[in-house]
């Protein structure tokens, strides 16, 4: 499993031909869930290299064991929300093809924030795709999901989208079309290919040393009144949940929830004393990435608590 480790990674987009060790084109499933999909689709054919990107831990590790079972090396996975992953950890041009298969339509309009495709998500597909080649292609057993995304991707502009079509089945069944079969639902496929390309914002760019800022003394009531802090601007919040203290006083950690559009994180700002002064980074067991809003928390922090 490829786990990206935000403190080891020193550039983004990743350079997957690295990665995989070839230059094969990449073949991405979003919600590989039992991985049956993927793992046949690799078995299929070795001219790709494929990467399966999954927010549930379990899948993931389920999905481990299957592939040192079947002893497959063109595989990736990676545990993170694929609209943050897909943007931030891939080149623009650079995908052959997403597949989604059975996503969760999450029906109800105050979930519709949670659905898979939503306007920014089709404009970083519309930049990391192939030119000419790169396609999405979606199967879902919710008629009204596929019309909706269909009209997503053609407000856009920069695909060309098929008509839904209904099909019989997957070249390989997954968990959930078996599921939907059973219940005897229907199956509709919509295939978006990419035309030309929107230009993106990624977050995880420039400098990624360990944010840090040096101060000379620490006003101790103010760090500890730090606890409820919340702060919002330009498409980053900071929020301070808690401050643990090291017995002898010479550290402290301060739990941090950051957001930045979007995309949340929660991880600690240590304080510690130097021989001269104070130093206040991210703390090295944070597997934060060095976002807008980290790097804010940072600083936030060292000017809130200096004396
Ligand atoms: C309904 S299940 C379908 C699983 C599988 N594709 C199948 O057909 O059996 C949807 C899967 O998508 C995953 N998922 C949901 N949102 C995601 C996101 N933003 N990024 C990556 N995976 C996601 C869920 O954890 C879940 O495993």
């Amino acid at each position: 499993m490829y786990q990206i480790n935000p403190k080891d990674i020193k550039r983004y987009p990743l350079e997957w031909n690295k990665i995989f060790g070839n230059s094969n084109k990449l073949i991405i499933e979003i919600g590989f869930g039992g991985g049956e999909f993927l793992v046949n689709l690799a078995k299929e054919n070795n001219n790709y290299n494929y990467i399966g990107i999954e927010t549930s831990l379990t899948s993931c590790h389920k999905f481990k064991k299957k592939l040192f079972q079947n002893n497959l090396n063109n595989i990736q996975i990676i545990l993170e929300d694929a609209k943050f992953a897909i943007r931030e950890f891939f080149s623009d041009n650079s995908i052959n093809k997403v597949i989604v298969n059975f996503p969760c339509p999450w029906p109800k309009s105050k979930h519709a924030k949670k659905r898979l495709f939503d306007e920014k998500f089709i404009d970083t597909l519309s930049s990391v795709l192939e030119e000419v080649d790169g396609k999405v292609i979606l199967t879902t057993d919710v008629f009204w999901y596929a019309s909706d995304v269909k009209e997503k991707f053609l407000n856009n502009g920069c695909f060309e989208v098929k008509n839904i079509s209904e099909v019989n089945q997957l070249p390989f069944k997954t968990r959930y079309e078996k599921k939907w079969e059973y219940e005897g639902r229907k199956k509709y496929l919509l295939i978006a290919q990419k035309r030309c390309k929107k230009t993106i914002k990624r977050l995880l760019k420039g400098d990624f040393d360990l944010p840090h800022q040096k101060i000379k003394k620490v006003d101790f009531d103010k760090l500890q009144s730090l606890v409820g802090f919340k702060k919002s601007c330009k498409n980053k919040t900071i929020v301070i949940k808690d401050i643990y203290t090291k017995l002898d006083g010479s550290e402290y950690l301060v739990k941090v929830f950051s957001e930045d559009e979007g995309y949340i994180q929660s991880y600690f700002v240590n304080v510690s004393k130097m021989k001269e002064g104070w130093l206040i980074k991210l703390d090295d067991i944070a597997k934060a990435y060095r976002t807008p809003a980290v790097k804010e928390a940072v600083n936030i922090i060292a000017k809130e608590i200096e004396n």
